[in-house]
């Protein structure tokens, strides 16, 4: 997986990139990133890459002409490493609270890719004429307004990395498990058996394991139904059965 960004804060992209899962995947050699910045293509003299509105408004944009030709030095390098000419469609994604909300599952669908050009924006927002020539996903990462684009792609990479295969060992991969079912994590714990005169749950100490599932998705189903009840009705709509087979088993019980 190649990671390109473009970027007016290259060292921040770097610096974060370098944290435990995505450093590592890079020195196995399955992840790669490289952070363009988009000043380097102002043809400006004073590298400017910014403007007024026409309209009017508070603020200032990002010019068209420095984000297309960073965007197209990037399409040429990816198409000179894959010896492909002109066919390339490489997936732009531009991070704006204007998009679609991310998710588990557009970070698997994204996981697929080779290659993932993310464009940050900063100031006011970027010329329409640019987003409507190079973007093709307009992607959030939640209701809420940041400095830039830069964070929100780190997130996304975060995300997208621990979905491609080799970066997270077998002991991380199961982090991903609880809410690639829709549901939200079950509580966990860990060494001592009792901290501040609080125990472990017994049945997380039985050493059985169908009991431990049980128990665990219990937990999960009570957390999801409080905190994000939407994702609990469509978890149970698909999952009718355990509905049934929980009933009979307190039938018996009675
Ligand atoms: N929320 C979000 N999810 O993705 N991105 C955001 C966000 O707030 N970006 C800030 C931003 C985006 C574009 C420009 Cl030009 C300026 C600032």
């Amino acid at each position: 997986m190649f990671f390109h960004v473009l970027t007016l804060f290259p060292d921040m992209i770097r610096d974060g990139f370098t944290t435990s899962i995505l450093g590592r995947a890079a020195e196995k050699g399955i992840l790669s990133l490289e952070a363009v910045n988009i000043r380097d293509y102002t043809k400006s003299r004073h590298k400017k890459v910014d403007d007024y509105p026409y309209g009017g408004g508070a603020g200032m944009l990002m010019q068209a002409q420095p984000v297309y030709d960073a965007c197209q030095a990037v399409i040429e390098g990816i198409q000179t490493r894959k010896k492909t000419a002109g066919e390339e469609k490489v997936r732009v994604i531009y991070l704006t609270p204007t998009g679609q909300v991310f998710s588990q599952q557009l970070a698997r669908e994204l996981a697929r890719e080779e290659d993932l050009i993310f464009l940050c924006g900063h100031y006011e927002g970027i010329d329409e004429r640019v987003l409507q020539r190079i973007v093709t996903d307009y992607v959030s990462i939640g209701d809420y307004v940041l400095t830039g684009g830069e964070l929100p792609a780190m997130v996304m990479m975060d995300a997208i990395a621990r979905n491609v295969p080799g970066v997270l060992g077998n002991e991380e991969s199961a982090q991903t498990e609880s809410f690639d079912d829709g549901l939200l994590e079950y509580p966990q714990y860990t060494r001592p058996e009792i901290w501040e005169g609080e125990r472990v749950p017994e049945v997380l100490l039985s050493g059985d394991h169908a009991k431990v599932e049980e128990w665990r998705l219990e937990k999960s189903l009570a957390k999801t139904k409080e905190v994000r009840p939407e994702l609990y009705e469509s978890w149970a709509e698909s999952h009718q059965e355990y509905f049934v087979k929980k009933a009979k088993k307190e039938e018996r019980l009675r």
